[in-house]
């Protein structure tokens, strides 16, 4: 069945449409510029897969921007909006909406450079699957693994099958869709700075657009360290003639202000901003999307996001292993680098943004650019490192860090960092946001914990006893695993007596939604075919995530600070207790959690 939604208040205006086939670029948003009055000129974002050349933008008085639907030029939005709430099918709304969909006209090529790697095959190979079978891929796309490894287009195919998998809700025709998508997966060797072997890729990329306009996607799955050259070779050697090319950038974007500026610069040669899709995979997460939808629409929340009312705010990142397998790349980042200064960081950013002007990506992201510039400078104080030593559990020996062959004997890079940051503006001033992240320990866990203030007087205390955390609320906003948003509450046991206990109003993603929740690499590749750059990182933001951390990494580094030792498959340095207690907050995750 199609699902409709719509939402009008003033002075944004906005309508949305989702397909019956649950893609989410088979939507489109009518949104009004507050600048102007609605209906009499509104601005019209059109939006369907893959095609960027339905994309519009028109102005009801006639001055139409861009490509626009015939029908757009004509409608009032009303008129439009009864037209399209009727539409049961994309085929039909794309009809009605006005769209001269030719989709033999275009076609996507998606290459993956590092195509032979670990994340190429366990996200990137997976994620397009899904979207393929999902019918949320243009309908004439191309994808081509490019590495140095030799391979041919029969062993890209059996390696990538290997990791391909059907979501548990849609399982019917599977390894048929495997083969149809297998068949349109290819693999071109070459070296990363030679753009020969680029051209040769771009010539087998025209082969297969066959002549339609080609739009080109290269995704920089290797390590950053050959970036540029990979950039150069396929902007100057492989760019689209006729559509457009976007790279996707994969982390680090260098290791502090100064590298990631020159990496900037250096990408700047080649491609414009908006050519450049700075990934940070956590925007991607269905929960992380889902912050600013609780926030701004329920009004409930809103009011009470400030330091009027909210105590502390904690991001808490845990993983249960170690970095087997990876401590060449992590010991030259560490998890400041690795997880806080872009994951932990982009949550915060989001979280605690002022309302945007509209959903549109620049308004989003220059209000996460105001959070982040407003932050207090980190002090080395306000920072505890650890890092993981073996441990022996159960008969089985978990290695520490160091013992790891590619990691130096005395390598004093954190596998466990916490920090307490402050963004000094009217609405969070003098409130900690805590961080808190961390490999090789108890569990793994991506949550926000929102801890609120006393009930003034509260009536109730006394039935609490002294400990009067136990009586504020708490919303957790768990990221992963087993989504779920629940709310802390006082509640009074039943019964005759005044017994009161605490309870989760609980929203258990996996016990209300039926349907699996996509990967956030799908949201995110999706979102660069469409280019949407919402999720994704501008230049000045990761200036100023840079700016935040740098000082403190490179004091870290020149005092060469011992790291507290943790055991493998611990809770974690207890350095992390005394910094939250020093701004008298209790990590919200130590208490035995009432199962949601
Ligand atoms: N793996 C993960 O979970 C995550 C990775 N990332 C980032 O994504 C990118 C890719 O990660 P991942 O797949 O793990 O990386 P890999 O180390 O697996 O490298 C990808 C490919 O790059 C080529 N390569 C590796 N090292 C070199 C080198 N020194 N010089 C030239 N080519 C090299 C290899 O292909 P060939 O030899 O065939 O050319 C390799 O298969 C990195 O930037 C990483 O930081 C980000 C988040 C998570
Ligand atoms: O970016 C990274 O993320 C992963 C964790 O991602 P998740 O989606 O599995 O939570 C982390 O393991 C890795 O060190 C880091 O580079």
């Amino acid at each position: 069945m199609a699902a409709f939604s719509s939402m009008h208040c003033s002075p944004s205006y906005s309508f949305s449409y989702s397909s019956i086939n649950g893609c989410k670029k088979q939507s489109f948003i009518l949104s009004a510029s507050p600048r102007f009055s609605v209906p009499d000129k509104a601005k019209v974002f059109f939006q369907s897969p893959g095609n960027s050349h339905q994309n519009g933008v028109l102005m009801q008085d006639g001055a139409v921007t861009t490509k626009v639907s015939p029908v757009g030029k004509e409608a009032n939005i009303e008129k439009l909006e009864r037209d399209l709430m009727s539409v049961t099918s994309s085929k039909e709304w794309d009809e009605k909406a006005g769209f001269d969909i030719n989709e033999n006209e275009s076609t996507v090529s998606i290459t993956v450079v590092g195509a032979s790697g670990d994340l190429a095959k366990k996200k990137i190979f997976p994620a397009l699957f899904a979207l393929y079978y999902e019918g949320c891929l243009p309908k004439h796309f191309t994808i081509y693994g490019y590495a140095r490894s030799k391979m041919t287009d029969a062993e890209l195919r059996n390696m990538v099958s290997k990791t391909l998998t059907c979501r548990i809700d849609k399982r019917e025709n599977c390894g048929e869709k495997m083969d149809e998508f297998l068949k349109r997966c290819f693999y071109h060797s070459g070296q990363y700075d030679s753009e020969e072997n680029f051209a040769q890729l771009n010539k087998k990329l025209k082969e297969h657009e066959g002549g339609r306009l080609s739009n080109r996607l290269f995704y920089l799955s290797i390590p950053p360290n050959i970036f540029i050259n990979a950039v150069k070779c396929a902007s100057t050697s492989a760019s689209s003639g006729n559509g457009w090319t976007r790279v996707i950038v994969e982390k680090p974007f260098g290791r502090d202000s100064e590298s990631s500026a020159a990496l900037t610069k250096a990408l700047k040669q080649y491609l414009s901003e908006d050519q450049i899709f700075r990934i940070d995979h956590y925007l991607g997460k269905e929960l992380v999307e889902n912050l600013s939808v609780l926030r701004f629409s329920n009004l409930i929340f809103e009011p009470l996001w400030s330091r009027q009312y909210i105590r502390n705010v904690q991001l808490i990142f845990s993983e249960d292993f170690g970095t087997e397998g990876r401590g060449g790349y992590f010991d030259h980042y560490g998890i400041i680098r690795d997880i806080m200064q872009n994951h932990l960081l982009q949550i915060l950013a989001l979280f605690a943004m002022e309302t945007p002007v509209s959903l549109d990506a620049e308004d989003i992201r220059n209000e996460k650019v105001k959070v982040l510039r407003s932050m207090r400078p980190l002090r080395l104080e306000d920072v505890v490192i650890g890092q993981y030593k073996s441990h022996s559990k159960g008969g089985v020996t978990y290695p520490a860090y160091t013992d790891d062959n590619t990691v130096p004997k005395d390598s004093l890079t954190p596998t466990f960092a916490a920090a307490a940051l402050f963004i000094d503006n009217a609405r969070w001033d003098g409130v900690p946001f805590l961080m808190k992240a961390g490999k090789a320990l108890h569990n793994k866990r991506a949550e926000i914990r929102v801890q609120f203030r006393h009930v003034p007087g509260n009536l109730y205390n006394r039935k609490f006893g002294t400990d009067l955390d136990q009586t504020t609320n708490e919303l957790v906003i768990r990221v992963q695993p087993d989504e779920a948003i629940y709310l802390k509450i006082n509640n009074k046991v039943p019964g005759l007596g005044m017994r009161l206990d605490r309870s989760n109003l609980n929203l258990h993603y996996a016990a209300r939604y039926s349907k699996e929740i996509p990967d956030a690499y799908e949201r995110l590749l999706l979102d660069a075919i469409e280019g949407e750059r919402r999720l994704f990182i501008r230049s000045d933001e990761l200036d100023a995530a840079w700016s935040l951390f740098t000082p403190v990494l490179a004091e870290l580094e020149e005092k060469k600070i011992i790291p507290e030792y943790y055991p493998y498959g611990s809770r974690g340095p207890v350095g992390a207790h005394y910094l939250a207690a020093r701004y008298n907050v209790r990590w919200g995750d130590l208490g035995v959690e009432q199962s949601v």
